[in-house]
């Protein structure tokens, strides 16, 4: 068996010798029964639940679900460590070095994946005949859902028509009917893109949609990475090692060859139909809110045997949604600030913003070398990312001292609620794009898809011109270190 980063049914595995899986052998409903479990497991950070046994599947073990693949562990010092076996780092890893590693393909050069014959994957083939996707264990993922939610933690690979594109991305996807699926393809994202290429040339889109691809993959699939990056040569780089792509049965895509399973099809350019609603990534599902969107036929399904279905019962905190896009993006937008030489040493999305918002920790010294001013420095940083997909889905840019930690909330809020004057420290964008899944924006006052951004500024003004000129009044910063390790040091003697 491969490594746990390049085989999924490996990364189960991992899961497993780690600890952090439970496997669930009574029958169980992927009627709402499976999400609900997943929905507790992922409110409170619960090992991983793997359901061997549901109802309706077929004889072939089609399918088994794992639920929560990438979310929190309980245990602090693990507490990613499911994001860490994505990336074969240790489960001790903090978010900095799984970012910094997702980031770290940028800087070398791509390793193009490796085509073989025959896979896993292909154990055994379905023609539409031989499948019908309301009677296989669709799971229903919340019940004001506008249908079952096949689709949460698959990969659609979708490819430009003059080929020299491939796009690895995760989009939702719903059953629609025995051998179709509908899902939202929008702009700015890459099959978005992609499928308006497809519609000018007045052809359906090609797509493959693989479930339980090697956990690097999926990572990249979730990372807002430049148009015209093909992931599977980034991942290969990130990796060190070429990936391994097997050709789908009935076009001309690759799919990772360990894929548990794999629906390929074409993804209509003309028909659309309702979709939605669905509870979504910050918590809500509004009754109701279904829209018109492109159908996918699935022409065949090929999988392993007793293959694992990999499902993401998004929502409230603390799911793959919050684990997974805030975190991306923000490792996306921290690289595009940089490289545009601004002094940005950390990005990360809290998620206790819903990851909505995205914390800058600013090199000060090289801001204070800068001589610019507030507004300067915040419209420079505002007008890079509020205009770029990247930043599409986040609508609060703070910019914190090097004294706040990104990565600690209680830091990042400290600043904000007291180095930043409302309305004067914050530089608004009414005119960017806006993200509709935002409540505020889809279900607001205001337009759904413009607006609504601001770049906080949560730096006080001597930080730009000669330096913190305080002491925070805490443990660490008002006490001399000697004070400090005495106190640490006797603290049992004293009685605590
Ligand atoms: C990890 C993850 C990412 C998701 C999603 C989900 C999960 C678990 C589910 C659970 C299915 C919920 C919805 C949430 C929903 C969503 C829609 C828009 C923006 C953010 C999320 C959407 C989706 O349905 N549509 C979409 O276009 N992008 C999504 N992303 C973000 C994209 O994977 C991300 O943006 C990538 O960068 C895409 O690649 P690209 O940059 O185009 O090459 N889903
Ligand atoms: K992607």
């Amino acid at each position: 068996m491969a490594l746990p980063h390049m085989e999924f049914r490996a990364f189960v595995q991992a899961l497993k010798d780690d600890g952090d899986l439970v496997e669930i052998n009574e029958e169980c409903d992927p009627n709402l029964e499976v999400s609900a479990i997943i929905r507790k497991v992922v409110e409170s950070d619960e090992r991983a639940p793997l359901f061997n046994n549901l109802k309706g599947q077929n004889g072939n073990g089609l399918w088994r679900i794992l639920g929560a693949p990438n979310s929190l562990r309980s245990d602090k010092s693990h507490r990613y460590g499911r994001l860490a076996r994505h990336l074969n780092l240790p489960p001790t890893s903090t978010m900095k070095q799984i970012l910094d590693k997702m980031v770290s393909a940028k800087t070398t050069a791509p390793i193009p994946p490796k085509i073989v014959e025959t896979g896993p994957c292909k154990e055994f083939r379905l023609t539409p005949d031989q499948f019908d996707l309301n009677q296989l264990p669709s799971p229903t993922l919340h019940q004001a859902d506008g249908g079952k939610y096949i689709q949460t933690y698959g990969m659609f690979i979708v490819r430009s028509p003059d080929g020299k594109w491939t796009n690895w991305s995760i989009a939702r996807a719903m059953v629609h009917d025995k051998n179709h699926l509908v899902g939202p393809v929008v702009m700015p994202q890459h099959i978005g893109v992609i499928h308006n290429l497809w519609k000018e040339k007045g052809q359906d889109m090609p797509y493959a949609l693989a479930f339980g691809v090697p956990p690097a993959a999926i990572m990249a699939a979730s990372m807002p990475l430049p148009d015209g990056l093909t992931e599977a040569e980034y991942i290969g780089s990130m990796v060190n090692s070429p990936l391994e792509l097997v050709k789908c049965e009935t076009n001309d895509l690759f799919v990772p060859s360990t894929s548990e399973i794999v629906f390929e099809g074409t993804c209509s350019v003309t028909e659309k139909a309702s979709e939605g609603p669905f509870g979504e990534m910050h918590g809500y599902v509004f009754k109701g809110n279904s829209h018109l969107m492109p159908v996918y036929t699935v022409n065949m399904i090929t999988h392993r045997k007793d293959p694992i279905m990999p499902v993401s019962a998004c929502g409230r905190l603390t799911d793959e949604t919050h684990t997974m896009i805030g975190p991306l993006a923000a490792a996306e937008i921290g690289y595009i600030l940089k490289s545009n030489g601004l002094p940005i040493k950390e990005s990360f999305s809290p998620f206790e913003s819903q990851v909505t918002w995205v914390a800058l920790q600013v090199d000060t010294e090289k801001l204070r070398a800068m001589k610019t001013t507030a507004e300067a420095f915040c419209r420079q940083v505002g007008d890079l990312i509020f205009r770029g997909k990247p930043g599409f889905l986040i609508h609060r840019l703070l910019l914190v001292g090097d004294d706040i930690n990104v990565y600690d909330f209680k830091e990042v809020i400290w600043a904000f609620t007291t180095r930043c004057r409302p309305v004067m420290d914050e530089y608004s964008y009414e005119d960017a794009p806006g993200f509709p899944l935002i409540p505020y924006m889809g279900h607001g006052n205001g337009p759904a898809t413009k607006g609504g951004k601001l770049v906080c500024d949560c730096l006080l003004p001597v930080e730009y011109t000669t330096g913190k000129d305080w002491e925070a009044a805490d443990f660490k910063e008002s006490f001399s270190p000697e004070l400090q390790q005495k106190v640490l040091g006797r603290w049992q003697a004293y009685g605590f």
